[in-house]
């Protein structure tokens, strides 16, 4: 899958700005910025749900249009952010929903779900929920249940807008671990960049919908991008090979020095003034 020149403007605004990019079979990508960074419209645009106004979404190298609807639909996995249904659906239910596109026209559902279905279940630690009302579960529930509907289409490509909203840390990491091990090519959108620095192979940064920086989590996510993109001060440093970020309060200084104003420069003196600010790690 890759993306070349995709720009698509919405309400007279780029809101997706000429993003190139080629995707490596089985790697796990992170597609971070901020707010409004245009992240759930560039992964709208890959599932080919949106149609860029310039530019070209691939599929093996073949633009999207003639790669067919049918064929991406089992292709392609997409996990949205908020996923809703008025009809009155078990979770079994809804994970079966991502065999839909597999079925050959009408013929029915397998009464069961199928081996998919209770493979995915099993994977996302839902076996004992399948007969649980969709509507009853929590909303770290729901989520997991759209990420089994995901891995029951047995995707090759799979696309996730902040998978872990919702989610305790234990199936934050969970889910992450999961996604990061299966043999399928996955975009992620993260808010979170310690996850994103923990289990994504490349990072790609957006901003006003535009690439400003791609490559390993230990290239791209320096102090100097986090305060350039963010605008917040953060300390960054390695460990077991990946980024570890420790955001830093406005007016705090890195770990070592003071900031100015603060408590101890009263209490030691001048000598703590003359540590700058902006002198932080950096990787
Ligand atoms: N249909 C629309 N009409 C007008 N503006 C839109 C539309 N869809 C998206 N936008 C705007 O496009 C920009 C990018 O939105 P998008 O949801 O892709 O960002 P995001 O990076 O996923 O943000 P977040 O992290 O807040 O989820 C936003 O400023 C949003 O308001």
């Amino acid at each position: 899958m890759g993306a070349e020149r995709v720009t698509r403007r919405t309400g007279g605004r780029l809101v997706v700005d000429g993003v190139g990019l080629t995707l490596r079979p089985g790697e796990t990508l992170g597609l971070l910025g901020p707010n409004g960074a245009g992240k759930s419209t560039l992964l709208r645009l890959l599932a080919g749900v949106l149609a860029p106004t310039s530019g070209v979404v691939t599929l093996d190298g073949r633009p999207l249009a003639e790669v067919g609807r049918r064929t991406v639909a089992r292709r392609v996995a997409t996990v949205e952010q908020h996923a809703h249904t008025q009809t009155e659906l078990t979770v079994r239910d809804v994970v079966a929903l991502g065999r839909i596109p597999h079925r050959r026209a009408w013929s029915p559902a397998p009464a069961s779900g199928g081996a998919a279905v209770e493979a995915a279940l099993a994977r996302t630690g839902l076996a004992d929920r399948a007969s649980q009302s969709w509507h009853t579960l929590s909303g770290g529930e729901r989520q997991r249940t759209q990420i089994a509907r995901a891995l029951a289409q047995e995707p090759r490509e799979l696309l996730l807008d902040e998978p872990t909203n919702h989610l305790d840390i234990q199936h934050q990491l969970e889910l992450l671990e999961l996604v990061a091990g299966l043999p399928v090519t996955t975009v992620v959108a993260l808010h979170d960049l310690n996850l994103a620095a923990m289990y994504c192979d490349r990072v790609l940064v957006l901003r006003d919908g535009a690439v400003v920086a791609e490559g390993t989590p230990a290239a791209v996510l320096t102090s100097r991008l986090i305060e350039d993109v963010y605008g917040v001060a953060a300390e960054v440093s390695l460990a077991h090979g990946h980024p570890v970020i420790r955001f830093l309060r406005p007016g705090t200084a890195p770990s070592g020095t003071t900031a100015p104003g603060s408590w101890p420069e009263k209490a030691c003196g001048r000598a703590q003034l003359d540590t700058p600010v902006h002198d932080r790690t950096e990787i």
